[in-house]
Protein backbone atom coordinates (compact mmCIF):
# COMPACT_ATOMS: atom_id res chain seq x y z
CA UNK A 1 0.00 0.00 0.00
CA UNK A 2 1.35 3.23 -1.74
CA UNK A 3 0.58 5.43 2.07
CA UNK A 4 1.99 3.16 4.57
CA UNK A 5 4.79 4.90 6.27
CA UNK A 6 7.48 2.55 7.26
CA UNK A 7 8.74 2.87 11.19
CA UNK A 8 12.30 3.05 10.76
CA UNK A 9 12.76 6.94 9.94
CA UNK A 10 9.69 8.41 10.57
CA UNK A 11 7.96 9.92 13.73
CA UNK A 12 5.68 6.43 14.86
CA UNK A 13 3.45 8.99 17.01
CA UNK A 14 3.38 12.58 16.68
CA UNK A 15 0.23 14.58 18.83
CA UNK A 16 -0.29 18.41 18.21
CA UNK A 17 -1.97 20.59 21.06
CA UNK A 18 -4.19 17.34 21.65
CA UNK A 19 -6.72 17.70 24.30
CA UNK A 20 -9.53 15.84 25.60
CA UNK A 21 -12.38 17.05 27.93
CA UNK A 22 -15.06 15.37 29.81
CA UNK A 23 -17.59 17.45 31.03
CA UNK A 24 -15.96 17.13 34.54
CA UNK A 25 -12.31 16.89 33.71
CA UNK A 26 -9.77 17.73 31.06
CA UNK A 27 -7.74 14.46 30.63
CA UNK A 28 -5.51 15.51 27.92
CA UNK A 29 -4.50 19.32 27.75
CA UNK A 30 -2.98 20.25 24.33
CA UNK A 31 -0.53 17.73 24.65
CA UNK A 32 2.46 17.41 22.09
CA UNK A 33 4.73 15.10 21.41
CA UNK A 34 6.37 13.48 19.21
CA UNK A 35 7.92 9.46 19.58
CA UNK A 36 10.12 7.67 17.59
CA UNK A 37 10.85 3.96 16.80
CA UNK A 38 11.63 1.52 19.80
CA UNK A 39 10.51 1.01 23.11
CA UNK A 40 8.70 4.62 24.83
CA UNK A 41 7.41 4.48 27.99
CA UNK A 42 4.37 7.03 28.80
CA UNK A 43 4.51 7.52 32.55
CA UNK A 44 2.07 9.19 35.12
CA UNK A 45 0.00 8.77 37.40
CA UNK A 46 -3.10 7.13 38.09
CA UNK A 47 -5.58 9.69 36.24
CA UNK A 48 -3.03 11.53 34.03
CA UNK A 49 -4.56 10.78 31.12
CA UNK A 50 -2.16 7.59 29.38
CA UNK A 51 -5.22 5.52 28.31
CA UNK A 52 -7.06 8.25 27.30
CA UNK A 53 -4.28 9.21 25.23
CA UNK A 54 -4.08 4.99 24.11
CA UNK A 55 -7.65 5.48 23.25
CA UNK A 56 -7.56 8.53 21.00
CA UNK A 57 -4.09 7.23 18.77
CA UNK A 58 -6.12 4.04 18.32
CA UNK A 59 -9.16 6.09 16.50
CA UNK A 60 -11.23 4.86 19.42
CA UNK A 61 -12.23 8.40 21.02
CA UNK A 62 -12.61 11.41 19.23
CA UNK A 63 -9.72 13.89 20.74
CA UNK A 64 -11.34 17.79 21.52
CA UNK A 65 -9.04 19.73 20.15
CA UNK A 66 -6.08 19.17 18.63
CA UNK A 67 -4.67 16.06 16.23
CA UNK A 68 -2.32 12.85 16.19
CA UNK A 69 -0.79 10.84 14.02
CA UNK A 70 -0.17 7.20 14.03
CA UNK A 71 2.19 5.86 11.67
CA UNK A 72 1.77 8.62 9.66
CA UNK A 73 -2.27 8.08 9.57
CA UNK A 74 -4.24 10.54 11.43
CA UNK A 75 -6.28 9.60 13.94
CA UNK A 76 -9.70 11.47 13.23
CA UNK A 77 -9.86 9.88 10.03
CA UNK A 78 -7.97 6.96 9.45
CA UNK A 79 -8.89 4.81 12.47
CA UNK A 80 -9.06 1.49 11.12
CA UNK A 81 -5.92 1.88 9.18
CA UNK A 82 -3.96 2.32 12.27
CA UNK A 83 -6.05 -0.53 13.82
CA UNK A 84 -4.63 -2.63 11.17
CA UNK A 85 -0.91 -1.58 11.86
CA UNK A 86 -1.06 -1.32 15.50
CA UNK A 87 -1.82 -3.83 18.38
CA UNK A 88 -3.25 -3.18 21.92
CA UNK A 89 -3.06 -4.27 25.13
CA UNK A 90 -6.11 -3.33 27.54
CA UNK A 91 -4.95 -2.62 30.92
CA UNK A 92 -8.11 -3.95 32.63
CA UNK A 93 -8.49 -7.85 32.68
CA UNK A 94 -10.70 -8.40 29.97
CA UNK A 95 -10.37 -12.29 28.70
CA UNK A 96 -13.18 -14.55 28.25
CA UNK A 97 -12.47 -17.22 31.36
CA UNK A 98 -13.44 -20.37 29.08
CA UNK A 99 -11.77 -20.51 26.39
CA UNK A 100 -8.43 -21.81 25.90
CA UNK A 101 -5.25 -18.97 24.99
CA UNK A 102 -4.80 -20.75 21.60
CA UNK A 103 -8.59 -20.11 20.86
CA UNK A 104 -8.42 -16.57 21.63
CA UNK A 105 -5.67 -15.81 19.94
CA UNK A 106 -6.34 -17.83 16.74
CA UNK A 107 -9.81 -15.78 17.37
CA UNK A 108 -7.98 -12.37 17.62
CA UNK A 109 -5.89 -12.95 14.67
CA UNK A 110 -8.64 -13.73 12.30
CA UNK A 111 -10.25 -10.62 13.32
CA UNK A 112 -6.91 -9.08 12.19
CA UNK A 113 -7.72 -10.58 8.51
CA UNK A 114 -5.31 -13.55 8.71
CA UNK A 115 -6.28 -16.62 7.04
CA UNK A 116 -6.97 -19.65 9.20
CA UNK A 117 -4.02 -21.64 8.72
CA UNK A 118 -1.47 -18.41 8.80
CA UNK A 119 -3.68 -17.44 12.07
CA UNK A 120 -2.84 -21.12 13.80
CA UNK A 121 0.65 -20.53 13.05
CA UNK A 122 0.66 -17.13 13.72
CA UNK A 123 -0.59 -17.84 16.85
CA UNK A 124 1.80 -20.94 18.22
CA UNK A 125 4.77 -18.36 17.43
CA UNK A 126 3.03 -15.91 19.34
CA UNK A 127 2.23 -17.75 22.23
CA UNK A 128 5.55 -19.66 22.14
CA UNK A 129 7.44 -16.02 22.36
CA UNK A 130 5.51 -15.19 25.75
CA UNK A 131 6.31 -18.10 27.26
CA UNK A 132 2.76 -19.95 27.42
CA UNK A 133 3.05 -22.74 24.96
CA UNK A 134 3.00 -25.55 27.55
CA UNK A 135 -0.80 -23.67 28.94
CA UNK A 136 -1.59 -23.36 25.54
CA UNK A 137 -5.08 -25.22 25.53
CA UNK A 138 -5.99 -24.87 28.97
CA UNK A 139 -9.02 -22.36 30.00
CA UNK A 140 -7.95 -18.60 30.53
CA UNK A 141 -10.00 -19.56 33.87
CA UNK A 142 -7.70 -20.89 35.81
CA UNK A 143 -4.43 -18.64 34.72
CA UNK A 144 -2.55 -16.52 36.95
CA UNK A 145 -2.58 -12.95 37.06
CA UNK A 146 0.94 -13.21 34.68
CA UNK A 147 -0.20 -15.79 32.27
CA UNK A 148 -3.39 -13.55 32.15
CA UNK A 149 -0.71 -10.60 31.25
CA UNK A 150 0.86 -12.74 28.85
CA UNK A 151 -2.33 -13.83 27.10
CA UNK A 152 -3.06 -10.21 26.63
CA UNK A 153 0.50 -9.54 24.99
CA UNK A 154 -0.23 -12.75 22.59
CA UNK A 155 -3.35 -11.15 21.54
CA UNK A 156 -1.51 -7.68 20.63
CA UNK A 157 1.34 -9.18 18.76
CA UNK A 158 0.13 -11.79 16.73
CA UNK A 159 -1.33 -9.68 13.63
CA UNK A 160 2.11 -8.28 12.98
CA UNK A 161 2.06 -4.80 13.92
CA UNK A 162 4.39 -2.39 13.04
CA UNK A 163 3.74 -0.66 16.75
CA UNK A 164 1.49 -1.74 19.95
CA UNK A 165 0.09 -0.23 22.80
CA UNK A 166 0.70 -1.93 25.98
CA UNK A 167 -1.35 -0.33 28.73
CA UNK A 168 0.03 -1.01 32.88
CA UNK A 169 1.30 -4.68 31.60
CA UNK A 170 3.07 -4.82 34.49
CA UNK A 171 -0.12 -4.51 37.12
CA UNK A 172 -0.69 -6.91 39.36
CA UNK A 173 2.36 -9.03 38.97
CA UNK A 174 4.64 -9.98 41.51
CA UNK A 175 8.24 -8.05 41.33
CA UNK A 176 9.61 -11.64 39.57
CA UNK A 177 6.40 -11.66 36.99
CA UNK A 178 7.32 -7.80 36.35
CA UNK A 179 10.78 -8.23 35.45
CA UNK A 180 9.70 -11.37 33.12
CA UNK A 181 7.34 -8.97 31.60
CA UNK A 182 9.45 -6.19 31.12
CA UNK A 183 12.08 -8.72 29.56
CA UNK A 184 9.55 -9.46 26.87
CA UNK A 185 8.72 -6.24 26.20
CA UNK A 186 11.78 -5.23 25.69
CA UNK A 187 12.22 -8.55 23.10
CA UNK A 188 8.81 -7.45 21.46
CA UNK A 189 11.18 -4.65 19.51
CA UNK A 190 14.69 -6.00 19.18
CA UNK A 191 13.17 -9.40 18.20
CA UNK A 192 10.74 -8.70 15.74
CA UNK A 193 11.26 -4.91 15.10
CA UNK A 194 7.86 -4.22 16.45
CA UNK A 195 7.57 -0.50 18.24
CA UNK A 196 6.15 -0.13 21.82
CA UNK A 197 4.79 1.91 23.62
CA UNK A 198 3.82 0.99 27.19
CA UNK A 199 2.31 2.76 30.19
CA UNK A 200 3.49 2.62 33.88
CA UNK A 201 2.67 4.76 36.75
CA UNK A 202 6.65 3.45 38.21
CA UNK A 203 9.16 4.94 36.67
CA UNK A 204 12.00 3.56 38.04
CA UNK A 205 10.24 -0.12 36.31
CA UNK A 206 10.61 1.69 32.62
CA UNK A 207 13.80 3.18 32.61
CA UNK A 208 14.96 0.29 32.34
CA UNK A 209 13.33 -0.99 29.44
CA UNK A 210 12.57 2.08 27.31
CA UNK A 211 14.45 4.07 24.33
CA UNK A 212 12.70 7.29 25.30
CA UNK A 213 10.23 8.36 28.16
CA UNK A 214 7.50 10.44 28.52
CA UNK A 215 5.77 12.08 31.59
CA UNK A 216 2.52 12.89 31.50
CA UNK A 217 0.71 14.68 34.51
CA UNK A 218 -3.06 15.88 34.45
CA UNK A 219 -3.18 15.61 30.75
CA UNK A 220 -0.55 17.94 29.65
CA UNK A 221 2.91 17.03 28.97
CA UNK A 222 5.95 17.55 31.48
CA UNK A 223 9.01 16.29 29.84
CA UNK A 224 10.00 13.80 27.26
CA UNK A 225 12.98 12.49 26.27
CA UNK A 226 15.44 9.03 25.93
CA UNK A 227 15.89 7.45 28.91
CA UNK A 228 20.17 7.83 28.79
CA UNK A 229 19.49 11.54 28.93
CA UNK A 230 16.46 11.39 31.57
CA UNK A 231 19.11 9.16 33.89
CA UNK A 232 21.68 11.47 34.07
CA UNK A 233 19.61 14.33 34.59
CA UNK A 234 17.56 13.34 37.10
CA UNK A 235 19.63 10.12 39.38
CA UNK A 236 19.01 11.07 42.89
CA UNK A 237 22.63 9.17 44.99
CA UNK A 238 21.24 9.52 48.98
CA UNK A 239 24.69 9.82 51.03
CA UNK A 240 25.47 8.48 54.82
CA UNK A 241 28.33 10.16 56.50
CA UNK A 242 29.79 9.29 59.97
CA UNK A 243 31.17 11.91 62.55
CA UNK A 244 34.01 12.56 63.57
CA UNK A 245 35.89 14.28 66.43
CA UNK A 246 36.28 17.45 64.05
CA UNK A 247 32.82 17.29 62.70
CA UNK A 248 30.64 16.09 65.06
CA UNK A 249 28.05 16.58 62.80
CA UNK A 250 29.22 15.01 59.68
CA UNK A 251 26.22 15.43 57.17
CA UNK A 252 26.14 18.97 58.33
CA UNK A 253 29.46 19.47 57.39
CA UNK A 254 29.55 17.38 54.04
CA UNK A 255 26.34 19.55 53.20
CA UNK A 256 28.01 22.52 53.02
CA UNK A 257 31.42 21.25 51.34
CA UNK A 258 28.87 19.86 48.53
CA UNK A 259 27.38 23.04 48.40
CA UNK A 260 30.53 24.92 48.22
CA UNK A 261 31.21 22.56 44.97
CA UNK A 262 28.21 23.42 43.93
CA UNK A 263 26.19 20.36 44.03
CA UNK A 264 22.68 20.34 44.75
CA UNK A 265 21.55 18.48 47.69
CA UNK A 266 18.01 18.09 48.56
CA UNK A 267 15.93 18.01 51.91
CA UNK A 268 15.92 13.98 52.99
CA UNK A 269 14.38 14.39 56.48
CA UNK A 270 11.09 13.21 55.35
CA UNK A 271 13.43 9.51 54.83
CA UNK A 272 13.98 6.89 56.80
CA UNK A 273 16.83 7.72 59.07
CA UNK A 274 15.94 11.52 58.56
CA UNK A 275 18.27 13.73 59.33
CA UNK A 276 21.37 11.64 58.37
CA UNK A 277 20.82 11.30 54.49
CA UNK A 278 21.77 13.84 51.74
CA UNK A 279 19.78 13.11 48.79
CA UNK A 280 22.05 14.87 45.69
CA UNK A 281 21.33 15.13 42.04
CA UNK A 282 23.77 13.82 40.08
CA UNK A 283 25.37 15.19 36.94
CA UNK A 284 27.20 12.39 35.91
CA UNK A 285 30.22 9.96 37.01
CA UNK A 286 31.78 13.36 38.63
CA UNK A 287 29.51 13.87 41.32
CA UNK A 288 30.43 10.95 42.80
CA UNK A 289 34.25 11.50 42.54
CA UNK A 290 32.99 15.27 44.46
CA UNK A 291 31.11 13.48 46.82
CA UNK A 292 33.99 11.03 47.62
CA UNK A 293 36.72 13.87 47.98
CA UNK A 294 34.82 16.45 50.01
CA UNK A 295 34.13 12.80 52.52
CA UNK A 296 37.76 12.42 52.42
CA UNK A 297 38.75 16.10 52.79
CA UNK A 298 36.79 15.90 55.60
CA UNK A 299 38.24 12.85 57.25
CA UNK A 300 34.36 11.24 57.64
CA UNK A 301 33.37 7.70 57.07
CA UNK A 302 31.41 6.76 53.49
CA UNK A 303 28.26 4.66 55.65
CA UNK A 304 26.59 4.66 52.29
CA UNK A 305 26.29 6.27 48.95
CA UNK A 306 23.58 4.57 46.20
CA UNK A 307 21.38 5.29 43.67
CA UNK A 308 18.08 5.66 44.89
CA UNK A 309 15.08 4.36 42.35
CA UNK A 310 13.53 6.96 40.87
CA UNK A 311 9.81 7.82 41.93
CA UNK A 312 7.41 10.17 39.88
CA UNK A 313 7.56 12.80 42.24
CA UNK A 314 11.17 13.15 42.49
CA UNK A 315 11.16 13.86 38.62
CA UNK A 316 9.22 17.06 39.64
CA UNK A 317 12.00 18.13 41.83
CA UNK A 318 14.36 19.48 38.65
CA UNK A 319 11.24 20.57 36.68
CA UNK A 320 9.32 24.24 37.83
CA UNK A 321 6.79 22.05 39.16
CA UNK A 322 8.31 21.81 42.48
CA UNK A 323 6.24 19.68 44.47
CA UNK A 324 7.70 21.74 47.23
CA UNK A 325 7.10 19.22 49.79
CA UNK A 326 9.88 16.58 50.89
CA UNK A 327 6.97 14.07 51.92
CA UNK A 328 6.76 13.46 47.83
CA UNK A 329 9.50 12.02 47.76
CA UNK A 330 8.26 8.54 49.98
CA UNK A 331 4.54 8.57 47.83
CA UNK A 332 3.52 7.98 44.71
CA UNK A 333 0.14 8.84 43.67
CA UNK A 334 -1.02 12.20 41.91
CA UNK A 335 -0.64 14.14 45.30
CA UNK A 336 3.01 13.41 45.02
CA UNK A 337 3.30 14.81 41.68
CA UNK A 338 1.75 18.31 42.43
CA UNK A 339 1.50 19.73 39.30
CA UNK A 340 0.52 23.53 39.61
CA UNK A 341 -3.00 23.36 39.47
N1 LIG B 1 -15.10 8.13 29.74
C1 LIG B 1 -14.74 9.02 30.66
N2 LIG B 1 -15.63 9.92 31.14
C2 LIG B 1 -15.27 10.86 32.05
N3 LIG B 1 -14.02 10.97 32.58
C3 LIG B 1 -13.10 10.09 32.14
C4 LIG B 1 -13.40 9.07 31.18
N4 LIG B 1 -12.27 8.37 30.94
C5 LIG B 1 -11.32 8.89 31.72
N5 LIG B 1 -11.80 9.93 32.44
C6 LIG B 1 -11.04 10.78 33.37
O1 LIG B 1 -9.95 11.33 32.66
C7 LIG B 1 -8.78 11.35 33.48
C8 LIG B 1 -7.68 10.58 32.82
O2 LIG B 1 -8.01 9.19 32.83
P1 LIG B 1 -7.11 8.06 32.17
O3 LIG B 1 -7.82 6.76 32.34
O4 LIG B 1 -6.72 8.46 30.81
O5 LIG B 1 -5.82 8.09 33.11
P2 LIG B 1 -4.64 7.07 33.22
O6 LIG B 1 -3.41 7.88 33.25
O7 LIG B 1 -4.75 6.04 32.16
O8 LIG B 1 -4.87 6.43 34.63
P3 LIG B 1 -5.20 4.92 35.00
O9 LIG B 1 -3.91 4.19 34.93
O10 LIG B 1 -5.77 5.03 36.39
O11 LIG B 1 -6.21 4.44 33.98
C9 LIG B 1 -9.19 10.79 34.82
O12 LIG B 1 -9.50 11.87 35.67
C10 LIG B 1 -10.43 9.99 34.50
O13 LIG B 1 -11.30 9.95 35.62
Amino acid sequence: MADVTTVEDVTVIATESLSKRYPRVTALDRLSVDIGPGVTGLVGANGAGKSTLIKILLGLSPATEGRAEVLGLDVATRGAAIREQVGYMPEHDCLPPDVSATELVVHMARMSGLPPTAARERTADTLRHVGLYEERYRPIGGYSTGMKQRVKLAQALVHDPKLVFLDEPTNGLDPVGRDEMLGLIRRVYTDFGISVLVTSHLLGELERTCDHVVVVDGGTLLRSSSTTDFTRTTTTLAVEVTDSDTHPDGTRALHEALDARGVQVHDGSALPGAGRILLLTAAGEETYDLVRDAVADLGLGLVRMEQRRHQIAEVFKDEEHTAGSAEAAGTQGKEAVGHGG
